[in-house]
């Protein structure tokens, strides 16, 4: 179901001494109506269906919640309209159609110019996610194509067995694409050897999937990273943009179903991240995973607040 925008979490401390400069998020936005400009909306995915499905730990349907309630106090640093276009409600364990109710509220606000800024809930959102880009490049980019950006220490490309999960979704996607006559182009960054079997690796393989190891990522060998996912990216018009929490090392992001065993650092993943942004071609941005049971007096709070702050300063 769709829930409106719950204005109250939009709240924290007023700077009014220092005018438009000194205001944060909490005092910009507003709910998003029907032909408003085009700007940035903030639509959440409350979801622990795909978690629960796959076996994992439950909780994230409380991320669009608290992940408001940390975004509400950072700084306004960008002209563009910020909007909050409320949530997208999982009831009764049907997954597939709020998959299908985010996709099609997706669609409505990129036919509207907006940039979706989508907070999960599992990372069953990146299939709710695809369906909304995918009827809006069908309705208006036809000749375009789609390229996915993962961020996750999984690959997340398990079979639907028989329904999808958190585990799924690019799978999911892959197969949609070979319905439609699509090209699968995913790239996959910061994944785990540790966290994914070779039958996933397999599969990654036989998809065409572009893995880039989190190992990989290392200081001295950023440059060359940044180059990979570049080249990725100059191969197609548009970019989804998915950041599953669990790339990060369990001590910064312990408010996952799956913590880290090595993660991507923060201070590696934010360079990536603008290489990313700085292409111009993302069209949505969401982010999976976080569960605000296990954090730590609200610092992985914090931590997936500025990862948000990165990516509207980065798209507006
Ligand atoms: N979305 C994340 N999925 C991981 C979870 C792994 C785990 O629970 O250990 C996966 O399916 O591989
Ligand atoms: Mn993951
Ligand atoms: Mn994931």
């Amino acid at each position: 179901m769709l829930q409106l925008a719950d204005m109250r979490l939009w709240s924290g401390r007023t700077d009014s001494e220092d005018g438009p400069a000194g205001e944060r998020w909490h005092q910009r936005i507003s709910p998003l109506q029907l032909d408003n400009p085009p700007g940035l909306a903030i639509l959440g995915f409350a979801s622990d269906e795909g978690v629960r499905r796959n076996k994992g730990r439950i909780g994230a349907a409380k991320g669009p919640r608290i992940l408001r309630l940390a975004m509400a106090g950072l700084p306004a640093t960008f002209d563009a309209p910020l909007y909050d276009a409320g949530n997208v409600k999982v009831e009764k364990e049907d997954l597939e159609s709020a998959q299908a109710l985010l996709g099609a509220r997706i669609t409505e606000l990129l036919s509207g110019g907006h940039f979706p800024l989508v907070l999960g809930g599992g990372h069953e959102i990146a299939f709710g996610s695809y369906q909304g880009i995918a009827r809006w490049m069908r309705e208006e980019h036809r000749d375009k194509t789609l390229g996915i950006i993962n961020f996750d220490a999984h690959l997340d490309l398990r079979i639907p067995s028989p329904k999808g999960s958190s585990g799924t979704p690019f799978y999911q996607i892959a197969e949609q694409c070979e319905i439609n006559g699509r090209p699968f182009n995913y790239l996959c960054v910061g994944a785990a050897d540790n966290a994914n079997t070779p039958a996933l690796y397999h599969r990654a393989d036989e998809l065409g999937a572009e893995v880039i190891r989190d190992r990989e990522i290392t200081s001295w060998h950023l440059q060359r990273v940044q180059e990979r996912i570049l080249r990725f990216i100059q191969g197609v018009d548009f970019v989804y943009l998915t950041v599953c929490f669990d790339v990060f090392p369990a001590a910064v992001m312990p408010a996952v179903s799956a913590p880290s065993g090595r993660g991507v650092p923060l201070e590696l993943f934010e360079p990536l991240l603008d290489t990313v942004l700085e292409t111009g071609k993302v069209c949505l941005a969401d982010m999976a995973e976080f569960n605000p049971y296990f954090d730590i007096e609200d610092h992985a709070a914090r931590t997936a607040a500025r990862i948000g702050f990165q990516i509207a300063n980065g798209v507006t």
